[in-house]
């Protein structure tokens, strides 16, 4: 077989691995797949102007986020259930983390517990230092990614053991207070193999009664009518247990319960941005949720430099200096990513390609994404004349759809 040379390679044998329930819940967006395809072909659409002439001799890839110092601005996407994609699940993903200096969210809707999540992580850590080996960036750095339920002593339970392992942020997902209409899974009656569970619900009673943890077959819940039974597992559950009131008061309502940095996930307006910062949130990740929530929506690249000016003002009008914006959504190659960090973002998330890595090669495998797209983003800046992160600005892309281009002619 011919070498890995890039995640689209990755991609495929991923692709062949897996199996037709795993593969339609990793790869397919929701309804039409209209933003699932959209995520992909607009960072097509932006050009790159490159600078020439520039010292690019040494390309520093780090960057700072609440103080803390990471590797890359490529950090991995919260994704739930990731046993699915390799027996070591969200261990070999953190591991994968650790050793590439590399920002990581943990889903709430993991198959691995938070605390195994973290004394994976933490071991990791050791042996680096026991190698004598150092990664450019600090150690931790990891995030916990909440689903709000509509018992809140279960989302409460949830940070605490959050804190108390460590994690350095709430990344709380708003975009999802029912889980979009995907249609493959529907058609799959979408479950999980009877040896796989949720990883962190055994200790919540309603919760594993409504997972079906107790025992029963997953997948053999009745399919009811369309309208009264989402119709699979995941659907029902979520439909039962996450929360969809959850409006503003509870941001604060969260931000009162937890001295952690708390980050929005799902934001795509202007208008939402700057109610994040009247909030007082300390971060927001532009998102569509890989296209699988609401189908249509724009992709985030779309939309970035609208949402940036707009917390660039909201937070100058505060007398704080601009939250950081975090984007995610089709960001398959490094120049990906520095597109997204042109039009506004500070960083970037990736989600399938981390599942392909796990598929591929599990811990090594996600490592090996990592590289190539941190690789992938280094070239770019170096034939872009970028040396820093923070030199990457509107001036290296252009979109030729836009209106200011448009105009222009
Ligand atoms: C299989 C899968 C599971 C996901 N699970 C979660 C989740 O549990 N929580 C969450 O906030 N986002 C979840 N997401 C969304 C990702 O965090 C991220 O927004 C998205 O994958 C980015 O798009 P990309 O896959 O094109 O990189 C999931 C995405 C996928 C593909
Ligand atoms: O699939 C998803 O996108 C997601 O967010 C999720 C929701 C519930 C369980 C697992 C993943």
């Amino acid at each position: 077989m011919s070498r890995i040379a890039c995640v689209k390679d990755i991609e495929e044998i991923a692709i062949r691995k897996l199996d037709k329930n795993a593969l339609d819940f990793y790869y397919t967006g929701a309804q039409d797949q209209l933003t699932l395809a959209n995520n992909r072909t607009c960072y097509d659409r932006y050009k790159l102007l490159p600078r020439v002439l520039r010292d690019v001799s040494k390309v520093d890839l780090s960057i700072t986020l609440f103080g803390h110092k990471f590797a890359s601005p490529i950090l991995v996407a919260p994704t739930g259930l990731q046993k699915l994609a390799h027996s070591d699940g969200e261990l070999a993903t953190v591991r994968a983390a650790v050793r590439k200096g590399a920002g990581y969210t943990l889903s709430t809707m993991s198959t691995t517990s938070i605390e195994d999540v973290a004394s994976a992580a933490l071991k990791a850590e050791k042996a680096l230092s026991s190698k004598g080996q150092t990664i450019d960036g600090d150690k931790g750095g990891r995030w916990y990614q909440l689903y709000v339920f509509k018992d809140r002593s279960v989302s409460l339970d949830l940070i605490r053991r959050a804190e108390a392992a460590g994690f350095e942020a709430l990344v709380i997902t708003v975009d999802a207070p029912i889980l979009g209409n995907r249609l493959a899974n529907k058609r799959n009656s979408f479950t999980l193999p009877s040896h796989m569970e949720f990883g962190n619900f055994k200790s919540y009673a309603k919760l594993v009664a409504s997972s079906n943890l107790a025992g029963v077959e997953k997948g053999s819940i009745a399919q009811g009518t369309a309208e009264a039974d989402p119709g699979y597992w995941l659907a029902r559950f979520s439909k039962d247990q996450l929360d969809p009131s959850l409006t503003w008061k509870d941001i604060e309502w969260l931000k009162e319960n937890t001295k952690l940095p708390i980050l929005l996930k799902g934001i795509l307006t202007h208008e939402d941005a700057r109610l994040a910062v009247y909030y007082g949130v300390d971060g927001i990740i532009v998102s569509n949720h890989g296209g699988r929530q609401l189908d249509g929506v724009p992709a985030t690249i779309d939309v970035l430099s609208e949402i940036s000016v707009a917390v660039r003002e909201a937070s100058a009008q505060k007398n704080k200096k601009p939250i950081p914006i975090i984007a995610d959504g089709g960001i398959m190659r490094g120049s990906d990513a520095f597109k997204a960090i042109a039009m506004g973002a500070d960083a970037v998330m990736i989600g399938r390609a981390v599942l392909w890595g796990l598929v591929y090669d599990g811990e090594n495998g996600v490592c090996t994404v990592l590289d190539i797209l941190n690789e992938e983003l280094r070239l770019s800046m170096a034939l872009s004349g970028c040396s820093r992160i923070s030199e990457i600005d509107s001036s290296y892309v252009l979109d030729q759809s836009s209106e200011i281009f448009l105009s222009k002619l």
